[in-house]
């Protein structure tokens, strides 16, 4: 029997995909797997018991990745399984941005008493007037699974496209529609595009990258939508840019207070995924990492460690070894296999930065105590029979 517990609500489609096998718990001590969004974990202690943390979402700056490789637990996303949610508000954020949408149903709600009010309408709505976005450059920064998609559903709109992403999947670069027009320089988007949009994850190398230096050189009557971290932009010197007439609005899904009321701002209360679909495809596939992690040791969109996938295991037997990537490991772990006179049916090593994961079919039942053997390498640091 396996414990699963959640932090966050977490869609009853995927968690109804645990099996018998698998009981829900309160308790996060007693959870060999978590399920979480966006709930803060770094502070959080885990026990020994925790084998896999499933985060329903693609940003996981909530988690304490290296410390839990550390620890031996493995962290999943759900990568993709959100992005179209998001997309389709980034696509809102563009309107409301450039129609008073809010502003004129705001009018209508104060004005709703009023008898003649088609009348006042047709006179006041020269106030709430905007701009179309056909024929307006947009830049999308990062071309993962959101960036991807909405610099396609921009060119649809009539935009025209600029994408920045240095490190580019292969996958996402299939996706991308060739006339996305691809810039090496990010300055360029700042410099030329009416809309700037961000899908870049929170990393040291991306906190602030909406710099002071970055938001002076953009174009008058930008429009920036961070539908990716608050931690991504300097927001009080976006707020400046603002208040100096120069920037049009921000659209963030960040709520907080430096933004929270600010003028020329509009604010959602991450609300990017929150769509009936995308909690559900999140929640189906983060519960079928872990039972696929926990039951056959295979590890997919891990973020914290190697992919490795040997199917279902049709040998008597399969470990799972954990470990640093280091020299002389493997061959420590072979050779305590060997030693007790067991042969290896089937094996994948891989590595990941400085992380490894072995994963091992034998021809025979485990001995006893091949087990503490390996777990006494230094450089391991979890060894589990997944068999
Ligand atoms: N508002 C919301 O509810 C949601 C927000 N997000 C946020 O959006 C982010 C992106 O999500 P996905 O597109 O699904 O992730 P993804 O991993 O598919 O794409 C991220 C892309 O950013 C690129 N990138 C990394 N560093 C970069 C840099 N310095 N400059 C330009 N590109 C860079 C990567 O190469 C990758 O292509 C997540 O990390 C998360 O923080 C994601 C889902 C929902
Ligand atoms: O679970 C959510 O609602 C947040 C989604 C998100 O921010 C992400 O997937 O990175």
């Amino acid at each position: 029997m396996y414990n699963y517990a959640t932090l966050d609500h977490i869609a009853k489609i995927g968690t109804d995909l645990f099996s018998t096998d698998y009981r829900r718990v309160e308790e996060v001590e007693r959870a060999d797997a978590i399920l979480v969004r966006s709930s803060k974990m770094h502070e959080m202690a885990f026990s020994d018991q925790l084998l896999a943390i499933a985060r329903a979402g693609a940003g996981v700056n909530n988690i304490p990745l290296d410390r839990c490789a550390q620890e031996g637990i493995v962290v999943f996303n759900t990568p993709g399984a959100n992005a179209n949610a998001v997309k389709e508000l980034v696509i809102a954020g563009m309107l409301l941005a450039s129609r008073d949408i809010v502003g004129g149903i705001d009018w209508v709600k104060a004005n709703a008493a009023d008898p003649d009010i088609g009348k006042a309408a047709e006179k006041v709505k020269k106030q709430f007037a905007g701009r179309e976005l056909t024929g307006k450059k947009l830049g999308v920064i990062g071309l993962g699974a959101i960036g991807q998609r909405v610099a396609n559903t921009a060119l649809h709109l009539g935009m025209n496209v600029l994408g920045y992403d240095p490190y580019i999947s292969v996958g996402a670069a299939w996706n991308l529609s060739r006339n996305v027009q691809h810039v090496s320089n990010v300055e360029e988007i700042y410099r030329n595009c009416d809309y700037i949009t961000l899908h870049v994850p929170a990393l040291d190398s991306t906190k602030g990258m909406i710099s002071k230096a970055a938001v002076q050189q953009m174009k008058e009557g930008a429009v920036i939508l961070n539908f990716a971290r608050d931690l991504l932009v300097n927001e009080e010197a976006l707020l400046n840019g603002i208040d100096a007439g120069r920037i049009r609005a921000y659209v963030t899904d960040f709520a907080n207070p430096t933004v929270a009321g600010a003028q020329g701002v509009i604010v959602t209360p991450h609300l990017g995924a929150s769509t009936a679909e995308a909690e559900d495809n999140c929640a189906i596939m983060a519960v079928e990492e872990i039972r696929n992690y926990i039951e056959n040791g295979n590890i997919i969109n891990s973020v914290n460690f190697p992919r490795c996938d040997m199917g279902e295991c049709s040998a008597e037997s399969r470990l799972a070894v954990l470990h640093k990537n280091s020299k002389g490991t493997l061959a420590a772990i072979t050779s305590i296999v060997g030693d007790a006179d067991v042969n290896v049916a089937d094996m994948t090593n891989k590595s990941r930065d400085v992380y490894a994961y072995t994963l091992m079919d034998l021809d025979s039942a485990l001995p006893k105590d091949l087990v503490a053997k390996i777990d006494a390498l230094e450089s391991v640091i979890k060894v589990r029979v997944v068999k």
